[in-house]
């Protein structure tokens, strides 16, 4: 996994609207955190309604454009879109053949959604003749059937056949996409010249929306992107779709055009972008941006480093379980205490429902596991986790209940961010046996993501009734509460203190626990 900004080259025709070609490539690009550029392969002139007339410029202008960028920038991925007629593809192919670049996608545009032509019939040969030259290819189900030189595939088993018979031909990676399909499913699979079964079959209801101008587009340079970042294709698409179905969903609310509308690309950083320059609008985003330098010293630890790249030896991880089962016991009274304070029955439901998650799931989750490693009888309580309880059981009961909020959020939201921390890592570190990839597996569930934003929602709400006074408090709890996570991960790795009864690493709360107390925290829910 790189860190670094992929740059990306799309190769591709013009949207006017913004919503195709390679307008929607840049964006895509640039919404999957890569950095955009564009080479323009015909000048379209249409809208959301349909095509209006094609403009292709000399291919030796398109081959200019190829070498002014290649001359200069690194590009670490290409995105090859509308081409349009035989000097283009042969153009491309050129450039193509003496660049070798490390990440090649080729969506085989032909028709627009709206009806207009973008590949001229004398063209598909050609198109046919430089596959191989792509690692992926990305047809919809008409494409598809034109690159196999077939009728259009009758069924979804059929389509899987068939790109398989494309892959095989061309020893290329085919993305078959159900978007076309008739019926309420939009099934993908990534299918390779090796075996007939997809290496990856993702599946969904269709998002109700007319507006998905651009979505062929928009995928394909987002997983070019994401390719450079993840290199693995399975984990690039399931990122992309998941992002793509996000794009659809949201598309409605742009209101562009009278006909199929664009996507929402940028729909999962609007709240972000709506603020951007101006006073936070959420206060949780303040807060957050008060807490970066705790949350990166969590990052560097060495318990949260050795258990992302999984050399956390069996007794840390062990101690860190069970002061987290101590740690537990009182995080759920101090949820308990919270729901009783609760302004409305929303909240009082989502606290009262954490609270019994916690001393229920997971506490005998965590006693089951201890038990496994032939731990019956808890350590006591390590200072830490006498420290972080303490001053959660008091938040929660003598400070206003704001307050008692900013106290509990960062064991819901630094905890997530942990987890999304410690799976980079131990994706990173390769592991086929990592051994707490069963551990690490619990931070994505989906019941802790959501009410990490239920919990960070409910403090955003709080906080726009509270005095200036009242924030600076909540503040103060949100990063007192934000340091004791922080040395609560750093506790099993410390040397345990002289006499303590707890034992190595007995003084914190267990890290590892965590991971699995949060999500099933929302799991109830
Ligand atoms: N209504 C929808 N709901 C969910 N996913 C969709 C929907 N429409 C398309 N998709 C997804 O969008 C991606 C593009 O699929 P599609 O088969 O429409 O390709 P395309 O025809 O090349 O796109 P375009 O419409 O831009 O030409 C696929 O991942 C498909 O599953
Ligand atoms: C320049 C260009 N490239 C591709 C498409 C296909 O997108 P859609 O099928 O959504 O119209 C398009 N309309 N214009």
């Amino acid at each position: 996994m790189s860190a670094r900004v992929p740059r990306v080259l799309a190769v591709a025709g013009t949207d006017p609207t913004g919503g195709a070609g390679q307008h929607a490539d840049l964006k895509s690009i640039a919404a999957m955190g890569g950095y955009g550029m564009s080479a323009v392969t015909a000048v379209v002139v249409q809208n959301t309604l349909g095509v209006r007339s094609v403009h292709v410029p000399p291919a030796e202008v398109l081959t200019a454009q190829l070498e002014a960028v290649s001359d200069d920038v690194v590009v670490d991925a290409v995105k090859i879109g509308m081409l349009g007629s035989v000097p283009v593809i042969e153009a491309v192919a050129r450039w193509l053949a003496q660049h070798r670049l490390p990440v090649v996608v080729l969506d085989p545009v032909m028709v627009a959604t709206s009806g207009g032509r973008l590949l001229e019939p004398d063209a598909e040969d050609a198109l046919r003749a430089v596959l191989g030259l792509a690692d992926l290819v990305t047809p919809n189900l008409q494409e598809l059937a034109v690159l196999a030189g077939e009728d259009p595939a009758p069924s979804w088993t059929a389509a899987l056949a068939q790109g398989h018979r494309v892959a095989r031909t061309h020893d290329v990676l085919v993305l078959v996409k159900g978007g076309h399909l008739a019926g309420d499913r939009t099934p993908d699979a990534l299918v390779g010249p090796g075996s007939p079964e997809p290496l990856v079959a993702l599946d969904g209801a269709r998002v109700p929306t007319a507006n998905s101008h651009g979505t062929g587009c928009s995928l394909s340079s987002a997983l070019a992107t994401l390719q450079v970042r993840h290199g693995d294709w399975p984990t690039s698409l399931r990122i992309a779709r998941e992002w793509l179905r996000g794009a659809l969903a949201e598309a409605d609310g742009l209101e562009v055009g009278g006909g199929s509308g664009p996507v929402h690309h940028f729909h999962h950083v609007q709240d972000a972008l709506a603020s951007w320059g101006t006073a936070p609008e959420r206060f949780s985003e303040e807060l957050w941006a008060d807490s970066a330098g705790v949350r990166r010293q969590i990052e560097e630890l060495e318990f949260v480093r050795r258990l992302g790249d999984g050399r956390l030896a069996p007794e840390p991880f062990l101690a860190y379980l069970d002061q987290d089962l101590q740690y537990l016991e009182h995080y759920g009274r101090a949820l308990a205490q919270l729901a009783a304070r609760a302004p409305d029955e929303a909240s009082r439901r989502f606290f009262a429902a954490g609270s019994l998650s916690c001393t229920e799931t997971e506490a005998q989750l965590h006693r089951a596991r201890l038990r496994q490693a032939g731990r019956e009888r808890p350590a006591a309580a390590g200072p830490t986790t006498r420290r972080y309880t303490a001053f959660l059981l008091a938040a929660t009961a003598a400070e206003p209940y704001p307050v008692g909020l900013a106290a509990v959020l960062p064991c819901y939201w630094v905890y997530a961010e942990v987890g999304r921390h410690l799976q980079g890592l131990a994706e990173a570190a390769g592991h086929a046996e990592h051994p707490y990839a069963d551990w690490l597996a619990t931070y994505a569930d989906e019941g802790f993501q959501e009410a990490t934003r239920t919990a960070r929602r409910l403090l955003d709400e709080a906080a726009r009734e509270a005095s200036p006074a009242l924030r600076e408090r909540m503040r103060e709890a949100f990063l007192e509460a934000c340091a004791l996570e922080r040395d609560f991960f750093a506790a099993p790795l410390e040397p345990p203190l002289a006499g303590t009864a707890a034992g190595p690493g007995g003084q914190g709360r267990a890290g590892a626990g965590a991971a699995g107390r949060l999500p099933r925290v929302g799991a109830i829910e």
